[in-house]
Parts: structure tokens; sequence; C-alpha cells
């Protein structure tokens, strides 16, 4: 639990633009992040000898940090030297796959060993876990804001500290007979939450593991199938005996708002889907479905029909020791704008379509 804690304090500092100190069995460093730094606290963080620059291996790969790579794995975070052409803008032109098109980066960039590899892994998932790009600036000691250790980002992401923290009857559109069930994890912001129509009755129910769309959910984006989604898993759950809907907080496929938007952004540049993620640095997909499995436990359901075309949606659930009895396919809402989003979810991440 206290590491839960000290994660959430480090995630809260970096995200406000603070110093903070990463420890892992190779060493401690200290790091800001490029994009909520400012020119006042790059200035007191860079002290007398500007701060490197940390970035995600799939960053130096595409700044052809190659001399980094040869001697590294593709999972190994690269170090580029700062010289004093490195200002706070290009900096964050250097943290930002989005800007490529409008800052062409002049380069020669010059890449550094790591000498605590672990230790800005850590830091780097850190930065993904706050919601922002993994690219930070980097020194190995000065004041901090925040202390962190590696193990602590694991005790932050475990489920076992998902609680139910409130419920009530909610007559929704489909159904007057609706209940809604709030979670809360100590050292997470958002509620994840679970909608369940109609009554149990002892059979598995029907269950969505919906993932939270703010541009599809509410803003009818035509970019997604996820309103359609959501609408017709509700539906469905209504000519079921019943069902459950988990409204998981797990903004774009687990990487945030902002982030799916510079995949967005990216997207409009030519890039598919998982290409995406991979150029900002993260994983094609960065959710935990063991949230889902903790939220069916606590609600006292070890057994589910699953809606989804996605494969690795039912081997999390299994993987969490939830049986899925039947994968109940659940494709709608193709339209001119995200076909090729379907295409791509086919291709190239196994969905069954
Ligand atoms: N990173 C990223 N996330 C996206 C993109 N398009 C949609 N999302 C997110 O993907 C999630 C929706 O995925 P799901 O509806 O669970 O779909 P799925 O994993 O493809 O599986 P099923 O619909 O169950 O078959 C939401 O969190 C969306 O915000 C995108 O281009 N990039
Ligand atoms: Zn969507």
């Amino acid at each position: 639990m206290s590491g839960a804690r000290a994660a959430a304090r480090a995630i809260d500092a970096l995200k406000r633009g603070w110093p903070v100190a990463v420890t892992a069995g190779d060493g401690r460093l200290v790091v800001l992040a490029i994009e909520t730094a400012n020119d006042v606290t790059l200035a007191d963080f860079d002290g007398s000898a500007p701060a490197d620059v940390l970035l995600s291996a799939a960053r130096a790969v595409t700044l052809n940090l190659a001399n980094q790579r040869e001697a590294a794995s593709p999972a190994c975070p690269a170090l580029v030297e700062r010289v004093p052409w490195i200002d706070l803008p290009t900096a964050v032109a250097l943290a930002d796959p989005v800007r490529d098109l409008a800052t062409p980066l002049k380069g020669p960039f010059r890449a550094k060993a790591v000498e605590a590899p672990q230790a800005a892994a850590a830091a780097l998932r850190l930065a993904r876990l706050s919601g922002l790009l993994p690219a930070l600036f980097v020194r190995t000691d000065g004041p901090v804001e925040a202390e962190v250790a590696a193990e602590a980002l694991d005790d932050y992401e475990d489920p076992a500290h998902l609680v139910i923290a409130s419920q009530a009857r909610l007559p929704v559109a489909v159904s007057e007979k609706a209940e809604i069930v709030a979670f809360r994890h100590v050292a997470d912001a958002a509620e994840h939450v679970a909608l369940i129509i109609g009554t149990p009755d002892g059979t598995p129910p029907l269950v969505r593991l919906h993932s939270e769309c703010l541009t599809g959910d509410v803003l009818g984006s035509l970019k997604c199938d996820c309103g359609p989604q959501l609408a017709g898993a509700l539906a469905a759950m209504t000519q079921a005996s019943w069902g459950i809907l988990l409204y998981l907080r797990q903004e774009g496929r687990g990487i945030g708002l902002i982030n799916k938007l510079r995949a967005y952004a990216l997207q409009d540049q030519g890039f598919d889907t998982v290409d995406a993620n991979l150029r900002l640095g993260f994983g094609v997909d960065e959710r935990d479905f063991r949230v889902a499995a903790r939220m069916l436990s606590l609600l006292g359901q070890a057994e589910v029909r699953l809606m989804t075309n996605n494969p690795q949606k039912v081997e999390g659930l299994e993987a969490a020791g939830i049986r899925v009895a039947e994968r109940v396919p659940h494709r709608m809402g193709e339209n001119p704008h995200n076909s090729a989003y379907l295409a791509t979810k086919r291709d190239r991440t196994g969905h069954v379509l």
C-alpha cells in the first residue's frame, strides 16, 4: 500500500512539472517530464550543467540513435546528450513525434550510455502511468518533490487495491431495472463503474468490458466504434437474462486522452492505430484487464459470457481467474471514417471480425 501511495505522489509531481527521483536495483535517477517543464523549472533542474534527455526505445529508432540501439535491446531507453542548442522547445520536439513534420529535427544527436537502465525504464514507465509522453530530462541527483522505487509501480497497479465505494439503483433508458456500482482504487483518481442490467439469477451474466472513449462515448466520434458498441451492449443485456457493463477508465487503450489525440494526429499523418501508439513510445495496448477481473470478483461473478471481438480481453480475464464460458461477437458501427481502424484491429491486433 505504501508503495502505491509513493507512486501516486510521484505521478502527481511529474504531471505538475516537478522533479521526481526514481530508484531501481541499479541506481537512482532524478527526472523532470519534458512535457510539463517550463523555462523556470528547467533552469532550476539544470543548475550548472544541462540535464540530458531520456527517451523511449521507439523514439530512439525514429531519431536514428543507432549507436545507442546497437548496444541495447529495443526495450531499452535511450539517453541523448544535451548539447547547448537543445533548449526547451527543441527538447519538446525531441519528445513529441507529432511535431516531426512541423519541426524537422536538425541533429545529429549523440546517444550516451544509460548507466542505470532499470531506473531509466522505471522512470519512463512512471511517465506513461502519468499520461505523459515517455520523455524526460534526467540527472543523477538534485532536489526532488517525490521519490519512488520501481517496485512501487507494480504495487500502484495492483488491482487488489480496488474496492467497492458506493452503489445505487439507476434506472437507465434501456432498462428501469438497473444498478450502478462505483469502485475506488487507493492510488487512482478515476472511478471505474459497473452497470448491472436486470436481476442476477445465478447464470453467467452477459458482460461487456467497455474502455472509456470520451470522443466516441460522449462526442459521437466516427473515428472508432465505441459509441455504437456501448449502446449495442446495453441493448443486448436487456435481451439476455441479465448483464454487467464495466465502464473502465482506460481511455485510449490505457494511454490517456491527451496521448490518444496525439495518436489521432499521427493517424492524420498516415500512421495506423498500432504504429501511432508505438511511435509515441507506448505499447499497442496498455490496458490492464486484471482491473475488470477484480471488479467481477467483487461483484461475486466468477463466470461470464463476454461480448467482444478482442481475444486479449478473453485471455486477460481468464489469466486473472474469471472463466469466459462464451465469447459473444460484438461488431457494429462501421462507417467510412473508422473502416481502416477496424481493418487494422483485424489485421494487426488479432481481432475476430
Ligand atoms: N490509443 C488509441 N486508442 C484508441 C484509438 N481508437 C480507439 N481507442 C480506444 O480504444 C478503446 C476501445 O477499445 P474497445 O472498444 O475495448 O475495443 P477492443 O479492444 O478493440 O475490443 P472489442 O471492442 O471488445 O472487440 C477506448 O479506450 C478508445 O478510446 C486509437 O486510434 N488509438
Ligand atoms: Zn472510441
